[in-house]
């Protein structure tokens, strides 16, 4: 399998990936026209923030299965497109926030005392020590615009500089406010009350603008504010005017609205300093960013362990062994009601139970959808299969149940379909060999695998027989023969394993014989 990694990143990315034993090419700095060719020779990107991992892109990513951002903003890859190409998208979220804060504190630092304007004037041969009067920062009050990650390092630093930290952040729960010594404000009184101002949410459309005109207009005077999280945050255009007019004292951006930012209406304001998104540039967290993503993309590709997914729940190296003969069967069981019952179902119930339950059932629920959402779409895996399963309105549910049934571990599937619930139910034997145990109501034992017919007939002697010279005549091998039925007379079930697939003709004169009620070609 082959990595591209499409970023400047630590060379231990690449090192990671080839110990793995995966391919890999290195090439920073390609142009979208480039980067379309050749994406299709990979199996995983890796990229920072530079790559933008757009549609297009995507349409000629025929063999792509992971992109990883080794760092934490996600806003350069289009997500949506990522889940419909059935494509896992992983970050590393914690491998450069201590970094990323200190930066800001840094920053904070360069505002109090005018640190680069300062530096320049020296360095000019100027000695302007009454022109850089600075502001001390204990006792001031520093307004966290997001507490998460960064956010909380951030307030750690700052209440040991004896700051007094006031957060705005609609998930930052009283608990974790008292856990971390800030208290938990709103955006209002925020911008009333703080004498610095540090944004660490990302960028989202209900973030986009937070600190636009009037939110600045609320702003304490002479405030400073600080952005190392994203541009778009802050209306730069309105940040212009507040700094020209003194109601922002000063500003320290490392992101902007548009990078690489070349230009800015803000170059040259005085108060305001800037870097060009330098937030995660230190040797620790770009190596401990690139270790991360380099093994969790070879985990994924190499055993199906997928850690810090956006767009897929997680399943760790210890459980992806587990988990997996589960997804095997499974996905058999969702292609099995996916062909048998196909537009009739209208929602989705995944149980497990015995040694199933306890399992991470997320990925099991993701395995029945993929086999399902198979019979009605080509290239649909365990990332796009529940988007698709929304899109056509299909209710799921999953539930666990405590208990130990006939089997020691069971997953049962089933569909709500106009003529009421229809179930079939799967087991595993010796812990890995995925079997059939009930196919909707009727007892069975049967391995699910390659071609097979499903049929349904009365119970009566000779249909057997009769279905053997059918077959025969036509040709087909019989692999293995299970049958099942409810009662003695009533309907029994046939599932047949065949070498080779049956024909439309075939089907037809199964569906001729003498008491058939129901014919399905399946494909597993
Ligand atoms: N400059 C850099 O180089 C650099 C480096 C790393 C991360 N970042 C950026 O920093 C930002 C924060 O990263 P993090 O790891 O702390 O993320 P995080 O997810 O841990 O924290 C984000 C916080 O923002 C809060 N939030 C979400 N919507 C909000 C809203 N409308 N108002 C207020 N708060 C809101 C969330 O509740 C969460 O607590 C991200 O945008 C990330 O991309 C920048
Ligand atoms: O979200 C992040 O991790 C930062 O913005 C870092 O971006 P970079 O990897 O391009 O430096």
């Amino acid at each position: 399998m082959k990595i591209l990694i499409s970023d400047k990143m630590d060379p231990r990315a690449a090192e990671i990936f080839r110990e793995r034993g995966l391919e890999v090419d290195e090439l920073p700095g390609m142009s979208p026209d480039e980067l379309a060719r050749v994406i299709g020779e990979y199996d995983g990107l890796a990229v920072r923030s530079a790559t933008r991992v757009t549609p297009a892109l995507l349409e000629h990513a025929d063999n792509l299965k992971v992109i990883g951002r080794a760092g934490i903003g996600v806003d350069n890859i289009d997500i949506a497109a990522a889940s419909q190409h059935g494509i896992v998208v992983m970050n590393t979220p914690f491998g450069n926030s201590i970094t990323t804060a200190e930066h800001a504190i840094a920053m904070m630092f360069a505002l109090a005392r005018q640190l680069p304007a300062a530096d320049a004037s020296t360095q000019a041969g100027k000695w302007e020590k009454s022109k850089f009067m600075g502001v001390e920062l204990t006792g001031k009050t520093l307004g966290l615009i997001g507490a998460g990650n960064i956010g909380s390092i951030v307030a750690s630093r700052a209440l040991g500089l004896k700051m007094k930290v006031i957060a705005y952040d609609p998930f930052l729960t009283p608990e974790r406010a008292l856990e971390l010594g800030v208290e938990k404000v709103d955006l209002d009184s925020l911008l009333a009350r703080a004498d610095f101002i540090t944004l660490h949410t990302p960028l989202t459309d209900q973030t986009r603008g937070i600190l636009d005109a009037d939110a600045l207009a609320k702003a304490k005077t002479g405030v400073r504010i600080i952005n190392c999280a994203r541009g778009g945050l802050i209306d730069e255009a309105a940040l212009k005017e507040a700094l020209d007019s003194g109601k922002v004292a000063g500003a320290a951006l490392d992101v902007f609205e548009n990078e690489p930012a070349h230009e800015s209406p803000l170059f040259g304001t005085p108060g305001f300093i800037s870097t060009p998104h330098l937030g995660a540039s230190t040797t620790e967290a770009q190596v401990n960013v690139a270790i991360q993503v380099a093994e969790q993309m070879s985990d994924f590709l190499l055993s199906g362990a997928v850690t810090n997914a956006i767009n897929m729940p997680s399943l760790t190296a210890e459980e992806a062994p587990r988990v997996k003969p589960y997804m095997g069967l499974a996905e058999s069981l969702g292609k099995l009601v996916g062909q048998t019952l196909g537009e009739q179902i209208e929602s989705i119930a995944v149980e497990v139970e015995g040694d199933a339950a306890e399992l991470n059932i997320k990925p099991i629920t993701g395995a029945v959808l993929a086999g399902l959402m198979g019979s009605y779409s080509d290239s649909v895996n365990m990332v796009n299969a529940p988007l698709l399963a929304k899109d056509r309105g299909l209710d799921v549910s999953e539930v666990r149940h405590s208990h130990e049934g006939d089997y020691h571990t069971l997953v049962r599937v089933t569909a709500r379909t106009p003529d009421g619930p229809r179930s079939v139910a799967g087991t595993l034997f010796g812990h890995n060999n995925p079997r059939l145990v009930h196919i909707f109501g009727v007892g069975i034992e049967a391995e699910l695998t390659g071609p097979m017919l499903y049929i349904v007939n009365t119970d009566a002697p000779g249909f057997i027989g009769a279905l053997g010279t059918t077959l025969g005549k036509a040709d087909i091998n019989i692999a293995t023969f299970n049958l099942g039925r409810r009662k003695v007379g009533g309907a029994a079930v046939a599932l047949i394993a065949i070498d080779s697939p049956a024909s439309r003709e075939t089907i037809r004169r199964l569906c001729e014989l003498e008491g058939v009620r129901e014919v399905v070609a399946l494909r597993f």
